[in-house]
């Protein structure tokens, strides 16, 4: 302290005002930042990182050139080694929030980031009083029911937890501000809505840090759209920008120099890059935001933390006999959350694998299952089939050239027109004169103008083609081996044929991973059975030369039945 006052005319960050704000903190005089600036540096990794700080700012202070180039050739370590993210069906409860802050505890020799997203069904309460208030009129605005039901879970969390109402009190009195207003306006547009569920995990992770702060473990709470996490504007599914990963590095760790705390992030959010307004990055996108804050910090690992033993052969919904899958790819676990699989955000992968972060999926419920392990590459020399993903309620549109055969630009222009509309497609199959395609349901699904958005693509494409259009459609999508192709469709076809299923299109992708079936609703979850049943459950991997089997985990059904998921 008494360094700064003896030092008038320091420029603001400079490298000598570092060192005072370093020697300050550790209550020192400039003797001992002096003293440091002697001491070897092969000692530094001894000291605090705050010290090696100390140090190289000092030593340019003292103009020591050679305590500079010694310090900076041990560059302090960065504080954190892992990201830690809990879901929503994490974090449902008091217990829940306990047995998270005991699952974190339970690893002392790591330095985790957590990212946290909202509590239970939070977010399907907040979208769900959006709506409600949008036609019940400004005075009835107070009494929409789901208001209440998250009014009652989040200050019930705050007693059980023994913590002062004051945490999420003034967000909670926003919140209902914000549904009078919608009440008021009569209109929800996609930005307000953004809004309106941020206020889950600003709540979630307030919670969770004044816990942590409760217990002795130092915490503090980030907003991610004030430590910067800068995105596109598209409201309700933005995407994150580059200039994210450098900010947030340099606040996280910045913050961790200065002042050593667990960061409690809010998973989801971010700050649109023009409108400066809170954006959300998708359903689910709590694991994007752990995969972008890994990748920013350069960390050894991603962990996302559910209520399943990892991500497993199939939807559990549909099947209870799934199983869990030890090891992917991230281009085999981005197929599988394009696909349809709930369990990881379709663009979580795109950090991970960018930054070459392992990400590791647990189950909160069940510590002690390995999960699953995705990383870049893995020996697929032994892998046949890693799991069946249903997409349900899909769009297909069948298009036949009405010009000669051979003719060009023919293709061109069929993705032209979606291109034009904004429509993103998910398979394709062609040939010459036609094209088989099916529409991204969760890109229409976003919109308000689903039937007109259809009859419009129809209505271009008809100037220059037949087309049928095709709907309540499912796509199950074979993510596996694709060296083994042959194998796997002559297995699959056996069973769909068996069942008496006719399959209406298939589509080979090129990340070769994934094979695309296109069948009706009405078969499609007695088709994923029936090929779940064949795949995992009757020998025919291990019947297969050296096959690897995925290993069956425990009480995956009993988390559930904790959760009523
Ligand atoms: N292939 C799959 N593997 C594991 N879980 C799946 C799969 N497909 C769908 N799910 C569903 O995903 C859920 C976990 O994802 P999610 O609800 O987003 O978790 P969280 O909210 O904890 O992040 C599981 O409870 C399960 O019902
Ligand atoms: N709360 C958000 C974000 C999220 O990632 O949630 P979860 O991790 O519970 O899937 C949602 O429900 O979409």
């Amino acid at each position: 302290m008494a360094v700064a006052l003896r030092l008038p005319g320091v420029a603001r960050g400079s490298p000598a005002a570092l060192a005072i704000r370093a020697a300050a903190k550790l209550g020192r005089e400039q003797d001992s930042v002096r003293a440091c600036c002697a001491r070897p540096p092969a000692q530094c990794w001894r000291r605090s990182r705050l010290l090696v700080r100390c140090q190289t700012a000092a030593a340019a202070l003292l103009n020591n050139e050679e305590a500079t180039a010694a310090a900076a050739a041990h560059k302090p370590r960065t504080g954190f080694t892992v990201v830690m993210k809990f879901g929503g069906s994490s974090l449902a409860s008091a217990d829940r929030m306990r047995e998270v802050a005991d699952l974190i505890l339970s690893f002392p020799e790591e330095t985790p980031v957590i990212v946290l997203s909202a509590m239970g069904k939070t977010t399907n309460n907040l979208l769900l009083a959006g709506e409600k208030a949008v036609s019940c009129g400004a005075p009835k605005a107070s009494e929409i029911p789901e208001l209440a039901v998250i009014k009652d879970l989040h200050l019930r969390t705050i007693d059980e937890l023994g913590l002062d109402r004051s945490v999420v009190s003034g967000l909670l009195d926003e919140l209902e501000q914000l549904l009078k207003g919608v009440a008021m306006m009569k209109e929800l547009t996609r930005r307000t809505r953004d809004y309106l569920v941020s206020f889950g995990e600003c709540m979630s992770t307030r919670i969770f840090a004044a816990y942590l702060n409760k217990l002795g473990k130092k915490a503090r709470q980030y907003d991610a759209f004030d430590i910067g996490f800068i995105t596109t504007d598209d409201f309700t599914n933005a995407d994150i920008l580059e200039v994210t990963y450098p900010a947030v590095a340099k606040r996280l760790n910045g913050d961790w120099m200065d002042d050593p705390a667990i960061p409690i992030v809010t998973g989801f959010l971010g700050k649109g890059c023009k409108s400066c307004a809170v954006t959300t990055l998708g359903r689910g996108g709590s694991d994007l935001t752990a995969t972008t804050i890994g990748k920013a910090l350069g960390l050894r690992e991603v962990q996302v933390w559910k209520d399943v033993d990892g991500v497993l052969t199939c939807d559990p919904n549909i099947y209870a006999n799934a199983i869990p899958v030890p090891y992917l790819t991230f281009d085999e676990a981005a197929e599988l959350a394009y696909f349809g699989a709930q369990v990881l955000h379709p663009q979580s992968m795109r950090p991970a694998r960018e930054g070459d972060i392992p990400v590791r999926v647990k189950n909160s419920y069940n510590r002690h299952v390995p999960g699953t392990v995705i990383t870049k590459a893995r020996d697929m020399s032994k892998s046949i089939l890693t799991s069946i993903v249903l997409k349900s309620n899909v769009t297909m549109l069948d298009i036949v050239s009405t010009r000669m055969l051979g003719q060009y630009g023919f293709l061109a222009k069929v993705f032209s027109i979606f291109e034009d509309l904004g429509i993103s497609v998910d398979c394709v199959a062609t040939s010459e004169v036609s094209v088989s395609l099916t529409l991204d349901p969760s890109k229409l699904w976003s919109r308000e103008l689903i039937q007109q958005e259809l009859d419009h693509v129809v209505e271009e494409l008809e100037k220059f083609a037949v087309v049928h259009l095709l709907q309540h459609r499912s796509i199950i999508s074979l993510i596996g081996n694709v060296q083994r192709s042959s194998l796997i469709l002559e297995k699959a076809f056996n069973v769909l044929r068996r069942n008496g299923v006719n399959v209406q299109m298939i589509s080979q992708g090129a990340s070769k991973v994934n094979i695309s079936l296109v069948v009706n609703d009405s078969e499609a979850k007695q088709c994923v059975q029936a090929l779940h049943s064949a795949f995992f459950e009757n020998g025919f991997m291990s019947e297969i030369e050296g096959a690897d089997v995925p290993q069956n985990g425990a009480s995956l059904n009993s988390n559930r039945a904790i959760y009523g998921n």
